[in-house]
């Protein structure tokens, strides 16, 4: 194999400025970020905010309209050759070679990028994704989910340090969609960075490490996953009263409590620099008597939620 070593002093990926027009307005309006060597990132958005283009600029599928991509320190455009190389992208869309079997698809796959076929990493490619069964099927007859298997192996046959899933786990369901996150893990492990969209928010908050949220074209937010959802996310305190209520009195409404209908349950936005044992004293105070109380931790679902408006119809559908 002709290697190109990956200058690990470098980011993996550094996106600086990136801009894009079709036909219409910009629809990427100068997007930075940097993914360091080793890292999993997660760039999320709702749909049309700009990721997958982004993405194809990046892998030099569509002409940068506006600013610039390095990999590992290579211009992906003066240095495409390496960057290619350095590079493996599993596209949204469905791309395969409709007449040609796993197995030979595999074979051949890696000579694009000049790379000499390795069997013992094809193997483990074919063992790990569970296409051992299916090598002399021929693309057109796959199910959906093993499309998605098979692509996640084309993406990874030359070895690339720079690992790129667009919606990797879109149609597929719980069972390998658990297995393909815990493959990309497996592939991060082994020293690969990776940059991930995916709308499963759940997921993209337990594998990454950082995320950036973009919609309409620009980064709303980029940070460590954890910070992002403990400074936009709120804590959320539910209490069922062992007396209902006939209305919130003005000391909770000060606090922006909601009281359920049943007049038991309240439920109380807990600020960031107050415990919950602080809130549960001043119910207390207010000789509320306490049943049961369940604090419900912020997730990234409401923080992405919150920054893209998507609340109030801002900006398409997760
Ligand atoms: N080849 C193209 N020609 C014209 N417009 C395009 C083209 N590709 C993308 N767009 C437009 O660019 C905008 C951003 O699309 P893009 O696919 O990058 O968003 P996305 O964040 O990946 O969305 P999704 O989550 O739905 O995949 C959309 O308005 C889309 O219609």
């Amino acid at each position: 194999m002709s290697a190109i070593s990956a200058n690990q002093n470098f980011p993996a990926l550094q996106v600086s400025g990136l801009r894009k027009r079709f036909d219409g307005p910009e629809v990427v309006k100068g997007v930075s970020f940097d993914i360091r060597a080793g890292e999993i990132f997660g760039l999320l958005g709702p749909n049309g905010a700009g990721k997958s283009t982004t993405i194809n600029m990046i892998v030099g599928v569509t002409r940068i309209g506006g600013g610039r991509v390095a990999i590992f320190g290579f211009d992906n455009v003066r240095d495409y050759r390496i960057t290619r190389r350095l590079t493996g992208v599993m596209h949204q869309e469905v791309v395969i070679d409709n007449f040609f079997t796993i197995d030979r698809a595999l074979r051949i796959h890696s000579g694009y990028f000049g790379v000499d076929d390795d069997p013992a990493w094809r193997n483990m490619l074919i063992d790990r994704l569970g296409l051992r069964p299916h090598l002399d099927k021929v693309m057109i007859k796959l199910s959906g989910g093993l499309k998605r298997r098979f692509m996640v192996a084309k993406a990874l046959i030359h070895k690339p340090k720079l690992l790129i899933l667009d919606e990797p786990t879109a149609g597929v369901d719980v069972e390998l969609r658990h297995s393909l996150w815990e493959f990309v893990r497996e592939i991060n492990a082994s020293g690969t960075s990776i940059l991930l969209t995916t709308h499963y928010l759940e997921e993209a908050e337990q594998m990454c490490e950082r995320v950036a949220i973009m919609n309409h074209g620009e980064i709303l937010a980029l940070e460590r996953t954890s910070d992002l959802v403990r400074r936009w996310g709120h804590r959320e305190l539910t209490i069922e009263l062992e007396n209902p209520l006939a209305q919130l009195p003005p000391q909770l409404v000060a606090l922006k409590a909601r009281l359920d209908d049943d007049g038991r349950h309240l439920r109380l936005p807990v600020p960031a620099e107050t415990t919950t044992g602080e809130l549960v004293g001043r119910l207390h105070q207010l000789g509320l008597k306490i049943r049961e109380l369940e604090t419900r931790q912020p997730r990234l679902e409401e923080v992405f939620i919150e920054l893209t408006g998507l609340k109030n119809g801002g900006g398409g559908q997760t």
